[in-house]
């Protein structure tokens, strides 16, 4: 099976900081959590896999590529026009766009909401309302920064069935997350990132029970900030 998304001699600097990805494959249908403490480079990594961000060094190969930020903004319009915001840029009529919007607000729960101002949602129905939107124009990739970080369980469960789905689809997923937890019940693979550098990627079966590098164990066990 060929990547979704391939990364290769990947080099960015901001001042000190240099983070470095040798090598990096996400597969269709693979979730790939990134994981590292504070200012390790998760997020310098996923603009870099979304080319928002041009790397010094290396390159980024792959189909269309969705990224979501930790925010990602909301138009001050309403839930439907939101969700049918990426589909309007791309020309698709009105109508279509309308109805499929509507379609994939049902599928994440805010169908009820649609006609409703988007800045009235809670913190976890914008994050659904963002994720309808980027499923909406059909990436090969999404690429998500701490897409739960400020959601309660409920909220959170309901985006992980959505990413789970996504990949359930054959879409590849990068996931920069803090949450073990959410790390472990949701990815095939993880990276883990420390000062820029790939310290150690393995399964989380691998990962969580017997982490192979001291950093990855530090972290794990709460001791590395
Ligand atoms: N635009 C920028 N200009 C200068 N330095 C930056 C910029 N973006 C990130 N950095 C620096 O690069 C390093 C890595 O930051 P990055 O945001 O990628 O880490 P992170 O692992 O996503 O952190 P967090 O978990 O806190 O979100 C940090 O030292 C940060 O201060």
């Amino acid at each position: 099976m060929s990547p979704v998304l391939k990364a290769q001699g990947l080099v960015h600097r901001y001042g000190d900081f240099r983070l470095e990805v040798p090598r990096l494959e996400v597969y269709p249908g693979e979730i790939l959590a990134v994981l590292g403490p504070s200012g390790s480079g998760k997020t310098t990594l996923l603009r870099l896999l979304s080319g928002l961000l041009l790397p010094e060094e290396g390159w980024v190969e792959g189909g269309f590529r969705a990224y979501l930020p930790q925010a990602p903004p909301l138009l001050r319009r309403s839930v439907l026009e939101n969700a049918a915001f990426g589909l309007r840029l791309r020309g698709v009529p009105r109508g279509e766009a309308w109805a499929r919007a509507s379609a994939m607000l049902e599928r994440v729960g805010l169908g009820a909401k649609a006609r409703q101002p988007a800045h009235l949602l809670s913190g976890g129905e914008a994050v659904r309302l963002a994720l309808a939107r980027t499923l909406l124009v059909e990436p090969g990739v999404l690429l998500l920064d701490e897409p739960t970080a400020s959601l309660d369980p409920a909220n959170a469960a309901q985006v992980e069935a959505l990413l789970r789905e996504a990949a359930g689809e054959g879409k590849g997923v990068v996931l920069a997350t803090h949450d073990l937890f959410q790390a472990r019940r949701l990815a095939h693979r993880v990276v883990f990132l420390f000062l820029g550098q790939v310290v150690e990627e393995a399964p989380p079966s691998l990962f969580f029970q017997r982490p192979q590098d001291p950093r990855s164990q530090a972290f794990l066990e709460g001791r590395l900030l």
